[in-house]
């Protein structure tokens, strides 16, 4: 799938702006602050319906302004996709595929695969688990339907069954349905979940060991409570419990995903480097994984990634990224340095574009 031209009015600092895209690799550079991150974060909402960093659609229309718009013109295998997002302030958001509105966005999710790494994910590693159980659900529900309907299904099940503990009710009958609901729903996400871990850790591993050219093993172990027993069950056990906490104590939204290097958990014993090469590592194993399950290659955002890594590590990664694996790219740096040592160990179509001030203007050379 490719990203031919992206329109863009009012996102974030992004004044106005039409651009075209090369199919193969699309480098952007500019200082900080001057609207690189900003014009991915676009490319990302089309995919996802919401900005990386989730940030509220108030916050995105440029300040001051009341409209924001971004329409992107996609070749998906031969095929046109137009898809067409505008927010109003106040006003619920329209978000329109080939000039017809999606009734739930959630109908959206995963026609355009995507993956981006950004100095945000370093969350994954030092953030709460909320953050981890994001990322599976990012990667499973961009290829699998029944599983962010489930999600989305238990989520509703639970958030009514939060509203009836902090209610005090006592209606058992009421209860029963809605864990009956997280049970079956719970369930599902829990062997999904599992399943992904066991595919992917290998593919992660392979990555990682790639770009430190060692044998250090990388791990992630996932952790449900319903390992312990049925869901329903659980729930019906600990009923009175949550109705003296408020809330429901057990379930899918409390699964953990331990990240670890060498057996540790990185988050206690990972340097810098060793954070952000398991992070690119993550990510693109969630790539080829995507791009092994859907119906087309996915695109990959790079976001300022070469910091704080040594020379070997941005070699292997440069060396990774311009081979045929990956396909539309589109990399950000604040200087030319790493994005012209990219263009060089290309032998594919590519562009280079100058971001100043929230303008993005095609170089030359
Ligand atoms: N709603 C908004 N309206 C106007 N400007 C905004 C809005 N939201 C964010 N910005 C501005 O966007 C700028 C940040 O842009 P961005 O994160 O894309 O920078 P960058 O080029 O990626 O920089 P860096 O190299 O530091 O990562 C900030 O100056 C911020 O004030």
């Amino acid at each position: 799938m490719i990203l031919k031209k992206l329109s863009i009015l009012n996102y974030k600092n992004i004044l106005q702006s039409e651009v075209s895209f090369s199919p193969k690799m699309n480098c952007f550079f500019g200082n900080n602050g001057m609207g690189k991150t900003n014009l991915l974060d676009a490319i990302h909402y089309l995919s996802f319906c919401k900005s990386h960093i989730n940030t509220p659609d108030n916050q995105i229309i440029r300040n001051d302004e009341e409209l924001c718009v971004i329409q992107g013109f996609y070749d998906y295998e031969g095929r046109e996709e137009d898809i067409f997002c505008a927010m109003r302030r106040r006003q619920r958001k329209q978000f329109k595929r080939n000039k017809k509105e999606y009734d739930k966005l959630s109908e959206h999710i995963g026609l355009l695969p995507l993956v981006m790494v950004s100095p945000a994910d370093s969350e994954l590693i030092q953030g709460g688990s909320d953050e981890r159980r994001r990322l599976l659900d990012v990667i499973i529900s961009q290829q699998d339907k029944q599983y962010l309907h489930a999600l989305i299904q238990y989520n509703k099940a639970m958030q009514q069954r939060n509203v009836l503990l902090k209610n005090q009710s006592k209606d058992a009958s009421l209860y029963e349905v809605l864990e009956m609901q997280m049970g079956m729903y719970g369930g599902m996400i829990r062997e999904k979940r599992q399943s992904l871990v066991d595919e992917f850790t290998p593919i992660f591993n392979e990555y990682y060991q790639t770009i430190c050219q060692s044998a250090e093993q990388v791990g992630l172990r996932y952790a449900s409570q319903l390992e312990e027993g049925d869901l329903a069950d659980m729930l019906l056990n600990n009923r009175e419990r949550d109705r003296i906490l408020g809330y429901s104590s057990t379930g899918i939204h409390k699964d953990e995903l331990e990240m670890t290097l060498g057996g540790y958990l990185i988050r206690r014993i990972g340097s810098q480097g060793q954070n952000k090469t398991y992070l690119i590592a993550l990510k693109l194993a969630q790539f080829v994984f995507l791009a092994r399950k859907g119906n087309t290659t996915p695109i990959l955002l790079l976001d300022d990634i070469f910091d704080k890594l040594d020379a070997a590590r941005v070699e292997q990664i440069v060396k990774l990224v311009s081979n045929d694996t990956f396909g539309q790219i589109f990399i950000t740096d604040t200087n030319r340095k790493y994005l012209d040592e990219i263009l060089s160990a290309m032998h594919h179509d590519y562009a280079l574009f100058k971001v100043e001030q929230g303008e993005i203007q095609p170089m030359e050379e």
